[in-house]
């Protein structure tokens, strides 16, 4: 690994996602072409079926490229076994894990699974890690009560909370604050900002809440039907890159205060 690529988290190049369809290759966006060293939050925002969750279960290894090369932490995604990806990357997806009968404690445990080897025991280092991502998220209160009885705003937080005990330098979240109160979106967003500003990962989101990503984000991922544009909040303000994203006869977009308002 060159010094150079060793700051280079992620790096995508010419890569095409989507789906196959009767052994056919159906492309659901233009090929893509991004790097982002570590330590930065980024927001992945766009419209509703532009690909971002398809983009993130690819990045994540979950769902197969079409073509193209996606490099984390300067080696191929491919290149990685299944035990050394879980130990560089860990996902929240929006869909809920098949783990109703479990505890929450019981849940978060699991992701310290790359590290406790086949029989699952659980060293005190890695119950101070569940500890901690319990109570980072605020769930310690929750830790006996059976995922199934939780509320989908309790149990996106215990999701969070299992990928911050797997411990990983890269955090990919798809829609992490869907289902959150307005005080848990906010707590759960300075958080994420929180362990890339103070621990160096780097974190990953897709967000429909535009104006939040602008004002929290290093570096924004904008996804449109020409592709995807790379930059800081406030160039891509600059070069108009949120104005189109929505028909302009219902949406504005207002680059004064970064924000988006609805048409009269
Ligand atoms: N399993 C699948 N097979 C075929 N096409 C799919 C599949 N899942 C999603 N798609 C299509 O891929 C495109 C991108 O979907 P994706 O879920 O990635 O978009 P998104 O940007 O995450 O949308 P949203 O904001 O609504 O969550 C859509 O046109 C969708 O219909």
């Amino acid at each position: 690994m060159t010094s150079e690529s060793k700051h280079i988290a992620i790096a995508v190049n010419d890569l095409s996602i989507g789906y196959f369809r009767r052994k056919k290759a159906l492309a659901v966006a233009k090929p893509i072409n991004f790097s982002i060293e570590s330590g930065n939050l980024i927001a992945l925002v766009g419209a509703n079926g532009i690909g971002k969750s398809t983009l993130l279960r690819t990045l994540s290894g979950m769902q197969a490229k079409l073509k193209g090369s996606i490099k984390i932490c300067g080696k191929e995604l491919s290149g990685y076994s299944s035990l050394e990806r879980a130990t560089q990357l860990s996902v929240v997806l929006t869909e809920a894990p098949a783990s109703g009968n479990l505890t929450v404690r019981e849940l978060v445990s699991l992701g310290r699974q790359p590290y406790t080897g086949s029989f699952g025991f659980l060293s005190e280092k890695d119950k101070e890690m569940i500890d901690n991502a319990l109570s980072t998220t605020e769930t310690t209160p929750l830790e006996n009560r059976k995922c199934y009885e939780l509320s989908d705003g309790q149990m996106q937080r215990v999701v969070i909370a299992r990928a911050l005990a797997q411990d990983t330098p890269l955090i990919f979240l798809d829609e992490p604050t869907t289902h959150l109160d307005l005080y848990h979106r906010a707590y759960i967003l300075k958080l994420l900002k929180r362990l890339t500003s103070e621990n160096g990962k780097t974190v990953l989101f897709s967000t429909h809440e535009i104006d939040l990503g602008i004002q929290l984000a290093d570096v924004m991922l904008v996804m449109d039907d020409l592709g995807i544009h790379q930059g800081s909040p406030q160039q891509l303000i600059e070069d108009g890159k949120f104005n189109n994203l929505f028909p302009e006869d219902t949406i504005e977009f207002d680059a004064s205060n970064g924000r988006f308002t609805i048409k009269n």
